[in-house]
């Protein structure tokens, strides 16, 4: 079954030191740490690629990249982003007529892949076929592009349907998460909890961490 993944998001991290960041949140209890990879196409906002993900890498080796690609040509990316280290590549569904192709090059890869759904894709836009090929469903709960923006509840309606749907996958939500709402994000069946601002801006990480996970635990022990 799946287990209880907490991702804070790079995004909302002191880009200036971000490999010592990472380290950070490993040592608080993070199980990945959430790369935003913008391209100023698919969302008005740029961010960092295969460059600076390589340097993460190097310097801690130890992480699990979890790449949210938010990007125009998700599958020009997939080569680099591999060969930097990342562990998982999750991309848009918004952002490609070829869904396959892409989960294809990013298996072929050697990563895992993800989609990823905005807050106006409906979850039916997920077919059996593309659910069952991915390890990673991601529902935004926020409109890609920003961190520090205001949770939208009305998505995790998707997120129950998948979670029926594909009851062994990795379900992610991204977007206005913290400790406040976990346990809301959970109840709809969501396993993976990315957090940016949550995290990053608490005083004490590790207890945030702890309390999310907890969150989510507490109602996995409740779906089995
Ligand atoms: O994908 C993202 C934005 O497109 C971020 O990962 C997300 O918004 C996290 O930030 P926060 O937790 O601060 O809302």
């Amino acid at each position: 079954m799946v287990k209880a993944v907490i991702d804070p998001s790079v995004l909302a991290s002191d880009l200036s030191d971000l490999a010592a960041e990472c380290k950070r949140m490993v040592e608080s209890g993070a199980d990945w740490c959430h790369m935003d990879v913008m391209d100023g196409n698919f969302v008005p906002n740029i961010t960092f690629g295969p460059p600076v993900l390589a340097c993460v890498n190097k310097a801690v080796p130890e992480l699990y990249m979890d790449i949210h690609a938010m990007v125009a040509n998700p599958k020009q990316w997939v080569p680099d982003v591999a060969k930097a280290g990342a562990k998982s590549y999750t991309f848009h569904y918004e952002a490609t007529d070829s869904p396959a192709d892409v989960i294809a090059s990013i298996k072929e890869h050697g990563m895992k892949a993800g989609i990823a759904i905005s807050p106006e894709t409906p979850s039916s836009a997920i077919t059996e076929e593309i659910g069952n090929s991915v390890d990673l469903l991601l529902v935004m709960t926020v409109r890609p592009g920003f961190g520090g923006q205001k949770f939208m509840p009305e998505c995790l309606e998707k997120v129950a349907d998948l979670r029926k749907r594909f009851p062994s996958k990795n379900i992610q939500v991204d977007g206005g998460i913290g400790a406040g709402n976990a346990c809301q994000c959970a109840q709809a069946g969501s396993n993976v909890l990315v957090a940016g601002t949550a995290i990053f801006g608490s005083k004490d990480p590790k207890a945030t961490i702890h309390e999310m996970r907890s969150s989510v635990d507490g109602e996995i022990a409740k779906w089995e």
